[in-house]
């Protein structure tokens, strides 16, 4: 069946014990919580926000199977191993854990030396043989795993792959590439990723994939329809209104620091006990707990009382 990602497909972070183990129940909460939000369409696990590569193979495995079983929603999982065959294999493992959609990562290589003409089509092409239906993750301009135009026209023309997670980060191309990939294919799906600054892609996109879709999925389902009715003043509002959590949460050092931060606000919100992260990621400064539950509140975002069992 067809992943209908014309909404929010938020990214949930991974919860951990106090041990240091993946906190499966934990994860289960939060995941029957997005679920329940009227807009929400999908998971996306095993990504940037949700520690995906921090995850042994097996844990990685397991989640998959406590977020189906947790949810109705597809639930979609990162694609990260390096090499082509490696990522193939992952892919129908993933399949076969119960995954419907595949977010597939460029390799990590590529960040510093580029991509070979035809490498990242050849990908996407052995990913989407397991069955899972594939996201084309177009990273920020600024990285060499970039793709340019052609190689995003020829990732889209893959049977299986039907839509895009746009990262780019440089307006120039957006308003020419974006356009240009729903010329070529109006059905292929077009979702932003710009957490720090999401308002300039609102009014071109489908759905938002966004690890924001944690914290605040509510105003971001409201925003997002703000964005496609093509109402600037109140998507403009939204923004305002969200700007003191998208500060305290992605206007950080990193955007690294930004999963960290999405926990504290989770907490904030009632929804997880602790704010735990695996290595690499480090805790938050001194302050930055009350900081971001002042954004919390400054944002409108209430204290969620119940989640479905
Ligand atoms: N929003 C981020 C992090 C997520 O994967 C991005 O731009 O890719």
């Amino acid at each position: 069946m067809a992943i209908d990602w014309k909404g929010l497909n938020p990214a949930p972070v991974t919860l951990f014990k106090d041990n240091g183990d993946v906190d499966f129940d934990g994860n289960a909460r939060l995941a029957k919580w997005l679920a329940s939000i009227p807009g929400v369409k999908s998971l996306v696990i095993l990504g940037h926000a949700g520690e995906g590569t921090f995850l042994t193979h097996d844990e990685q495995l397991e989640l998959i199977r406590v977020y189906k079983d947790a949810t109705p929603l597809p639930v979609v999982a990162g694609i990260t191993g390096e090499g082509t065959k490696v990522a193939e294999l992952e892919a129908k493992e993933k399949f076969e854990a119960g995954a419907t959609g595949a977010l597939v990562y460029p390799n990590h290589g590529w960040l510093r030396f580029g991509y070979q003409k035809g490498a990242p089509v050849d990908r996407y092409k052995a990913v989407a043989q397991s069955g899972l239906e594939c996201i084309l993750f177009q990273y920020p301009a600024v990285t060499k795993a970039n793709y340019d135009l052609d190689t995003q026209l020829q990732i889209a023309a893959v049977p299986g792959v039907t839509a895009t997670k746009n990262g780019v980060r440089d307006m120039k191309r957006w308003y020419n590439e974006i356009p240009a990939l729903k010329n070529a294919f109006p059905d292929l799906a077009i979702m932003s990723c710009h957490d720090e600054w999401l308002l300039p892609t609102m009014f071109d996109i489908d759905g938002l994939l966004v690890g924001y879709g944690n914290m605040a999925p509510e105003l971001l389902i409201e925003y997002l329809a703000a964005g496609k009715a093509q109402d600037y003043p109140l998507a403009r509002k939204y923004h305002e209104q969200l700007l003191p959590i998208t500060r305290a949460v992605y206007h950080r050092g990193s955007h690294m620091e930004g999963s960290v931060a999405l926990k504290h606000a989770l907490r904030a919100r009632g929804l997880i006990d602790n704010v735990n992260v695996r290595e690499p990621l480090k805790a938050l400064g001194d302050g930055a707990d009350e900081e971001i539950r002042a954004a919390v509140k400054a944002s409108g975002l209430t204290v969620v009382q119940s989640v479905p069992a």
